[in-house]
């Protein structure tokens, strides 16, 4: 469904290159639930952009639906729907007109484009909304609007810019139920960038993460956690500092995988349920007392710790 090599970006800004995407190599095959996860600026949505024929790439190929991007980006449109970060419903017509005219805007028939809204509203369940005006519809409402917005033409493939961002979780919650709800009834492919690691874990069957320009991992969510991140410990002791607990920590572990943070210490090994003893003996043969511990199961964020030695929250806040 999509089939790109070395795609590149630059912009110019301020007379500089900014190198917004770097080679960017990628296969999705028809069905497939695909997250793209990444920091602010790391290249999420010019690659979309890009695979969307709504940006010509600096260098590179892709096939997109069946079709070249940058000889047959007409074709390509005609088969994708892509719903962007900004909304794409304007303030002054009902929600239902607006899905008309973008149905119009494919060709359809005046006839087939009122019954094409009609069938979408229902989708996204905006029927009781299609006479308001997008501007009278909640965050959520109107995301749900934006979708439905995508999918008039019938995309085999859709692309979702950061769906659910900047939405409370119940709305985003709803918005998960709505995108897979098409997959299953439809088998939509669906390509989605998004800030939010929990999204990324429970919704996608792939995850491809991109940081400046690259995508420095692909794979499911369980494979990149099992490969890149392993487990995490944290013991707490009693004293008012865990420095000396971290030294001890180090002695058995690699001291880049120890973390120190107040009376706490943090510590990745590939398998927490065997480690945890190790090291609650060692602090016991040092006379360092433990007055809790805890084993956790990697997140995505520490997939990106241990490939970039940054946190994506951090992006998240920026
Ligand atoms: N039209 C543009 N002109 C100049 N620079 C741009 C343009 N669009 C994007 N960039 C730059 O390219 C880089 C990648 O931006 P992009 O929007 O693709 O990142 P992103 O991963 O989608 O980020 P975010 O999560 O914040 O949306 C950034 O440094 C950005 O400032």
């Amino acid at each position: 469904m999509i089939h790109a090599r070395g795609l590149t970006r630059r912009f110019t800004v301020k007379r500089r290159p900014v190198d917004a995407v770097r080679g960017l190599d990628l296969d999705v095959e028809p069905g497939q639930l695909v997250a793209f996860l990444g920091p602010n600026g790391a290249g999420k949505s010019t690659s979309l952009r890009m695979l969307t024929t709504l940006l010509p790439p600096t260098s590179g190929t892709a096939t997109v639906a069946g079709h070249d991007i940058i000889t047959a980006p007409a074709a390509v449109r005609a088969r994708i729907g892509y719903v962007g970060q900004r909304s794409s419903a304007g303030e002054n017509f009902r929600a239902r007109d607006e899905l008309i005219t973008q149905g119009r805007s494919y060709g359809l028939t005046r006839q087939d484009a009122r019954r094409r809204a009609d069938e979408v509203l229902d989708l996204l369940d905006l029927t009781p909304l299609a006479a308001r005006k997008p501007g009278t519809l909640s965050g959520g409402q109107r995301r749900r609007l934006d979708i439905a917005m995508g999918l008039v033409n019938r995309p085999a493939l859709l692309f979702l810019d950061e769906p659910s961002t900047g939405l409370d979780p119940l709305s985003r919650a709803n918005i998960w139920e709505h995108v897979l709800r098409l997959r299953e009834e439809h088998r939509t492919t669906l390509l989605f960038t998004t800030h939010y690691l929990d999204e990324a874990d429970s919704m996608a069957e792939r995850v491809v993460i991109v940081d400046h320009g690259r995508v420095i991992a692909d794979g499911t969510a369980e494979q990149l956690k099992a490969d890149l991140a392993g487990d995490r410990i944290t013991i707490t002791v009693s004293r008012p500092d865990a420095a000396p607990a971290a030294e001890t920590a180090a002695r058995l572990a690699s001291p880049d995988a120890v973390t120190v943070d107040g009376q706490a210490v943090q510590i990745r090994v590939p398998r927490a349920d065997t480690a945890l003893p190790e090291y609650l003996r060692a602090f016991e043969e040092t006379g360092i007392k433990a007055i809790a511990a805890e084993a956790a199961r990697p997140t995505l964020d520490d997939v990106f710790l241990a490939l970039t030695g940054r946190s994506l929250r951090e992006g998240d806040e920026s």
